[in-house]
């Protein structure tokens, strides 16, 4: 089968940047695809490369659709290398969008992001009143103490069904993400992600045997093959799983499936084309116990339909 191609980059700038233990990040670029078939059949996709996390960069993944040219077959589609994981999620997903598809029905819980530092202490309440009862706050990035003082102070103030999820973004090291891991274990929060840096993962390991707080893993487990390495490495907390850079939908899918992995998506700050695609396979493998990591509404300056609207315009 063969489908025609268009594809236009994009970019869109957060309202305060994502400050995490990688640094800041400024602006989300990516790339939507639109495929045609013979029928005239139109599939949606979008490839957001996150390059800190482990992906291809925007620049690989621009010089792989520009060499497709006009047309795409099946079989490309199903042969881009691993090298190119959120080029692989793109395409796979549009070419899903036109052979089966079916609408989308979730009925799972979303959690929501909050700024990191001191800014989250006065963002919680206007999203506990949006309905978020899961929220996630980065950690890692502050002097210890200080960020300590801060967790303190929004867990006292949040209600008591509120459930919190730490994310280091692997900017600790041994000592201090035990330091946390006290701290946590006190104050029953649903989860640590990714203590320490990718390559510590038998430590982590080891942490998780140490401490009653679950541990997540999130960049150690970026990609389809460092998910199977670490499950093979004999990971059985939970894995983040960022369909868009992950790669192949399907043997995700498989994967997953197969060895009823306790999973937590996780939005990469995606548009609503690869959001839809991602929730498609979280409504299929996701716990109904595991919050969504999609609730990030808030983080871009323009209305996400109207900017997507004048986006499509042009394909
Ligand atoms: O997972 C979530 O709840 C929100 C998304 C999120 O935290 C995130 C978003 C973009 C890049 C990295 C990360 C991360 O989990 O580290
Ligand atoms: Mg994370």
């Amino acid at each position: 089968m063969v489908y025609q191609l268009q594809f236009r980059p994009y970019q869109r700038s957060f309202v305060r940047s994502l400050s995490t233990s990688h640094g800041n990040w400024e602006k989300r670029e990516g790339i939507i695809i639109k495929l045609i078939d013979e029928t005239g059949t139109i599939g949606w996709g979008e490839i957001a490369p996150l390059p800190w996390f482990g992906s291809e960069t925007l620049a690989a993944a621009l010089d792989f659709c520009s060499q497709l040219g006009k047309e795409i077959t099946t079989e490309t589609i199903f042969l881009i290398p691993d090298a190119l994981p959120a080029c692989q999620f793109g395409f796979q997903s549009a070419w899903s969008a036109i052979k089966q598809p079916q609408k989308l029905t979730l009925n799972h819980q979303f959690s929501a992001l909050l700024p990191t530092g001191e800014a989250a202490l006065h963002t919680w309440e206007k999203l506990w009143q949006e309905g978020y009862r899961t929220f996630k706050w980065k950690i890692g990035v502050l002097p210890i103490t200080a960020e300590i003082g801060i967790f303190k102070q929004l867990i006292q103030a949040l209600p008591n069904e509120a459930k919190v999820r730490l994310d280091a973004n692997g900017g600790l090291n041994w000592e201090k993400a035990i330091e946390w891991l006290e701290i946590c274990d006190d104050w029953q929060i649903e989860f640590l992600e990714q203590p320490l840096a990718v390559g510590e993962e038998k430590a982590m390991l080891e942490l998780s045997k140490t401490h009653s707080t679950p541990l997540a893993l999130d960049e150690s487990v970026a990609t389809i093959a460092q998910l199977k390495a670490c499950y093979q490495l004999g990971w059985r907390g939970i894995f983040v799983i960022k369909p868009c850079i992950a790669g192949s939908p399907f043997h995700l899918r498989e994967f997953c499936q197969q060895n009823n992995l306790d999973v937590v998506f996780s939005s990469v700050f995606e548009t609503t084309i690869g959001r839809e695609a991602a929730l498609k396979l979280a409504a299929e493998i996701s716990p109904k116990n595991r919050a969504l990591g999609f609730g990030i509404n808030h983080w871009f300056k323009e209305d996400e339909e109207t900017w997507l609207a004048s986006l499509w315009k042009t394909l």
